[in-house]
């Protein structure tokens, strides 16, 4: 069997860059491979970065901006599938995130929105309006990076997932199932990127595919990032190897307040963003924190310890056992105090990463979306219900063909 070769484009919560993975892949499920030819990420140029960051925290912005917007990212993503195949043959798909500026999961009416007026018909509707359906809105339209790179593009893969009723993320899960999962084993894997999101794979054997559970478990780096750029007046935007939050120490009874908020209570399935763990929920952590007078070192140690045990809290209270061991991914991977708070944490799980396992904990996200991408040519589901909440397995992402003339 030829591998098909696919190129995976995502910009995360941390709107750092576009990590981009060429890959080769064959098979569909248990017997799929992925071999990654080339890995790399992109850093958004500063200006844009500044404004979807500003959009996340809820800048208003104009209709003109926003199409604008959209088209600047489908161009710095086309660039990056360009550049991650110099001197490689041709990829012949390209699966693009994009770059989520709003997610709204599911359970919300229209009302509650601030949307000012009744925006709703006052007559009877011939259908029953699915009120509480989620919405998330990733930008970069997957049209224009089809025309610019002259290959077929798979976008908006978090729509169809909503459509019924999931929260249309987080949508990695079942890739990690057909990755990772262990014939023996029981394995979380864990991403730690702005947001952290966990899948628990069950040994692999009987109906193991119905016992998988996984989540949003709350803030990954998005919260550490932001006290960082605060503290050091912008000359820094994370916490390399997260050695500054190691000088300082975590401040227990401040991470206890914060555990009790609402969203770590809610049971799976669950998503969320930088619309909660965002600008505001920083600013409200660094007032709380006034009152016991934490230098900035303090102030990281306690965040990151916020992380980890959010992470480690949700396992206890979601999971049916804990698991062996613990994959991480994404950026925060390798975060070494981060990974050492959650070792502690964790006791007897072993702590190791995705790379460890043979797949890529920096471009697991990337590779992901290309694996979608190439579902989605062969018409096969890339949700798992039991993780987003939706009502049924579907097709997931917008296929945009290439139109001929280039
Ligand atoms: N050497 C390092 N030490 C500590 N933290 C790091 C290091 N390298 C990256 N990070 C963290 O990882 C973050 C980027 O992670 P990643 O690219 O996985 O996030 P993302 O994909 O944008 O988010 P998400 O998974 O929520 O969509 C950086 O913002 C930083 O906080
Ligand atoms: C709406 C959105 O972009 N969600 C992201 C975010 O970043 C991490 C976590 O929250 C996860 O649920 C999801 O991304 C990954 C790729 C997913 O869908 O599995």
């Amino acid at each position: 069997m030829h591998p098909t070769r696919v190129i995976g484009l995502m910009s995360g919560t941390s709107v750092d860059g576009i990590d981009a993975a060429l890959v080769e892949i064959v098979g569909t499920d248990l017997d799929l491979k992925v071999e990654l030819l080339a890995g790399k990420t992109y850093p958004y140029p500063a200006a844009l970065r500044e404004k979807i960051l500003a959009i996340c925290g809820g800048a208003p912005i104009s209709m003109a901006e926003l199409a604008a917007i959209d088209d600047a990212i489908a161009l710095v993503f086309a660039q990056a599938a360009q550049n991650i195949q110099v001197g490689y043959p041709p990829a012949t798909l390209i699966g693009s995130h994009g770059q989520t500026v709003y997610h709204r999961p599911p359970g919300f009416s229209i009302s509650e929105n601030s949307v000012s007026g009744n925006i709703l018909p006052s007559h009877q509707s011939p259908f029953p309006y699915p009120q509480s359906l989620g919405y998330s809105l990733q930008l970069g339209r997957g049209a224009l990076i089809s025309r610019l790179t002259g290959i077929t593009t798979i976008s908006n893969f978090r729509v169809a997932d909503i459509a019924v009723g999931g929260h249309g993320a987080p949508l990695v899960p079942r890739v990690d199932a057909y990755l990772l999962s262990h014939p023996q084993e029981a394995r979380c894997i864990q991403n730690v990127g702005g947001i952290g999101n966990v899948t628990y794979l069950p040994p692999r054997r009987d109906d193991w595919l119905n016992q998988i559970l996984a989540w949003d478990t709350g803030p990954g780096n998005s919260l550490l990032d932001l006290a960082v750029q605060y503290f050091s007046n912008g000359a820094k935007s994370y916490d390399e190897n997260g050695s500054w939050a190691a000088s300082g120490s975590p401040c227990y009874p401040l991470v206890e307040k914060w555990l009790s908020q609402d969203y770590f209570r809610l049971p799976p399935p669950k998503s969320t963003g930088r619309e909660l763990f965002g600008v505001t929920y920083l600013h409200q952590c660094l007032q709380d924190c006034q009152a016991y007078q934490l230098s900035p070192a303090d102030v990281l140690a306690t965040i990151t310890e916020l992380t980890a045990a959010s992470i480690v809290n949700s396992y206890h209270a979601f999971l049916p056992r804990m698991p062996k061991c613990l994959l991480l991914c994404g950026g925060g991977s390798q975060n070494l105090y981060l990974k050492h708070r959650l070792e502690l944490l964790l006791k007897s799980v072993k702590v190791l990463t995705t790379d460890e396992a043979g797949v890529s904990a920096e471009f697991k996200e990337a590779i992901a979306f290309a694996i979608l991408a190439y579902w989605r040519q062969l018409g096969l589901p890339g949700n798992l219900p039991v993780a987003t909440g939706a009502d049924q397995e579907v097709v997931l992402g917008e296929v945009h063909p290439v139109t001929g003339d280039k």
